[in-house]
């Protein structure tokens, strides 16, 4: 058994829409990821970053090299790997209570146990008064715990997170990097999350994965070597600010120069 919990080896796509040319999002992208690990993905716009996540999610198929979970293929989704989107990924039909519960009905438990299990795992997230509530009724914060709870509610392996706080406002943001690092702790899965911004990165990240301009490629790898809470005051938080800040502007400039030609 690989050691890895995710394993990407030389990973492309192409994609192919009908009637336009084809797209070259990922080139020859490769990572592991080991059990536990919060990894952020940062990148100019358009660099592959959720093609990346769907084709972990086992969504959309790669066109060529691997991407394995403990040694073995992703074939297609699975309890053991949550998606959770900018927009919370809820039904708006159904109360929050119902949309945890019908997470959990791929698990096979009767609708009772269910019911009691989302109830549950609500409350830990600070929904327990919520229950009924549809996900209109809700916050933005709300709904991203609703959704994040969801996800968790079935014990997936690793977390996969599409800008899940693009939309708050900063203040509800950082709180929910609060709740999100603690759920993290908590579960014990790794986190793989997408985010435009470098402060959220930092706070975040056990590592940062920086891509290049299309076609996505590992541009480098930082490792945060700061506590958490991230100390915004301290030099090295500024340090690995400016390199970011650098790393993203050298691909923005490239980004546009080939638009250009
Ligand atoms: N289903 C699809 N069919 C065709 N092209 C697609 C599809 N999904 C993504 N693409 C193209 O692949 C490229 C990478 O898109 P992707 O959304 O993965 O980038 P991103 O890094 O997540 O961008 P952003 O930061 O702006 O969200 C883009 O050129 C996009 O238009």
């Amino acid at each position: 058994m690989s050691a890895a919990a995710l394993s990407l080896r030389n990973v492309s796509k192409v994609w192919r829409p009908e009637g336009r040319p084809p797209v070259e999002a990922l080139r020859n992208f490769s990572l592991d990821i080991a059990p536990g690990e919060f990894v952020v993905f940062l990148g100019p716009s358009g660099c592959g970053k959720s093609s990346l996540l769907y084709m972990i999610a086992g969504l959309e198929e790669i066109s060529s090299g691997a991407i394995e979970q403990h040694g073995k293929p992703i074939t297609g989704p699975s309890a053991e790997r949550g998606l959770i989107f900018q927009e919370a990924s809820l039904f708006p039909w159904l109360t929050i209570l119902d949309n945890v519960a019908f997470g959990l009905s791929i698990k096979g438990q009767s609708t009772a146990s269910r019911r009691a299990a989302a109830a549950e795992i609500l409350r830990s997230v600070g929904l327990g008064d919520m229950l009924e509530k549809k996900p209109d009724e809700l916050s933005g914060g709300m709904r991203q715990r609703a959704a994040c709870a969801r996800a968790l509610a079935l014990r997936p392996e690793i977390l996969m997170m599409d800008e899940p706080f693009a939309a708050l406002d900063v203040q509800t943001r950082a709180k929910m990097q609060d709740f999100l690092l603690q759920l993290w702790r908590d579960s014990g899965a790794s986190i793989v999350l997408v985010t435009h911004s470098i402060d959220e990165a930092i706070a975040l990240a056990d590592r940062v994965v920086v891509f290049t301009a299309r076609p996505g490629q590992v541009k480098t790898i930082i490792p945060i070597d700061l506590p958490r809470p991230r100390p915004t005051r301290d030099p090295r938080y500024h340090e690995l600010r400016d390199q970011f800040m650098d790393l993203l502007a050298d691909e923005v400039d490239r980004a546009f120069a080939e638009q250009e030609a």
